[in-house]
């Protein structure tokens, strides 16, 4: 059976230069996650053998296969996932789909799409646990998509009743700014917009983020990735409990003022990191500072990403 501590692969690829592989033998977390939580953000990576990455990818990642995600999910004590779709794999999302398909209900998916995707082809995502589509604008990720085709698209996948998630970074919201708050779906935003926690959680940059969710009820956010986000070098590792400190005003902030539309997730199996990969049990402890209290917490985990991904439950 497979474990949360087996050992990447990288199967017919050859990994990106200086790629650091996902943490083995996460520690058992001490915080105890509420019954029925939701890790709301984390992909899968192939296998390459089985699921090739993409012409146009941008990196190659090792292998994080869905049986090690769901492995990774009783471990940590999560009931679902949402699966999102990475860049590795561009608008194939057959990695992902198989995923959700064999979770036995417990995953929903994010894909990627092109204009040319067929109604019947958005029908079989939906039917195989797809709840929506990202829009990727971190230029280190992708290539840029003409903004009217995205708009298209978000118009198509509004009918199904998905919603868009967006990734980008925070100094580029003020020229997206006209573009997300013309999307007619759900918006939700990966990773609180990537603030620059060198900056002040009051200064004008995270206020215009915060401007965006306070003046449009449909924007939602991810207080996720401390372990991108972090500036000041304490990692989730060696048994830090403490971890990520410069990240948790930001965040503690977004939840405080919007506990109704935040989810969170491990982001597992972290691609990009540069400097250390984390202990993903560790990352779970890094909840309760963010949500600190059990009402906080039910909401995050709970309450708001069933709302969202499986609302008829
Ligand atoms: O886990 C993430 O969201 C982050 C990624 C990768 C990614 O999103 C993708 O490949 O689509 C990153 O910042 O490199």
């Amino acid at each position: 059976m497979t474990q949360a501590n087996d050992k990447p692969t990288s199967g017919p690829f050859e990994k990106t230069a200086g790629w650091l592989d996902w943490y083995t033998g996460p520690s058992q977390p001490t915080f105890k996650l509420p019954a029925g939580a939701v890790d709301a953000h984390c992909h899968v990576f192939g296998p390459g053998a089985e699921f090739p990455y993409a012409p146009e990818r941008k990196y190659t990642p090792c292998d994080a296969s869905k049986e090690q995600l769901y492995a990774l999910r009783d471990h940590l004590g999560f009931a679902r996932n949402v699966v999102v779709q990475a860049t590795c794999h561009g608008a194939d999302n057959s990695a992902m789909v198989d995923a959700c398909a064999s979770s036995g209900g417990k995953a929903r998916g994010i894909a990627t799409v092109k204009r040319d995707v067929s109604d019947a082809e958005l029908q079989r995502l939906h039917d195989a646990g797809v709840r929506g589509v990202r829009f990727n604008f971190v230029k280190r990720l992708v290539d840029f998509t003409p903004k009217e085709e995205l708009l298209e698209i978000a118009g198509r996948i509004a009918k199904l009743g998905w919603q868009v998630v967006i990734y980008f970074e925070a100094r580029d919201l003020p020229e997206l700014w006209d573009f997300f708050t013309a999307l007619p779906t759900t918006v939700v935003v990966d990773h609180m917009g990537t603030p620059d926690v060198t900056q002040p959680v009051d200064g004008p940059e995270f206020e215009l983020f915060v401007k965006f969710m306070r003046e449009h009820g449909n924007v939602w956010c991810k207080v996720t990735c401390p372990e991108r986000l972090s500036r000041d070098g304490s990692a989730a590792l060696a048994g830090q409990q403490d971890p990520y400190k410069d990240v948790v005003p930001f965040a503690r902030r977004i939840v405080d003022t919007f506990p109704d539309r935040v989810i969170w997730g491990t982001d597992w199996p972290h691609p990009n990191l540069k400097k250390h990969m984390p202990d993903d049990g560790l990352l779970v402890d890094f909840i309760p500072r963010i949500a600190t209290t059990p009402e906080l917490q039910q909401k995050l985990l709970v309450t708001n990403p069933m709302r969202l991904y499986w609302p008829e439950l």
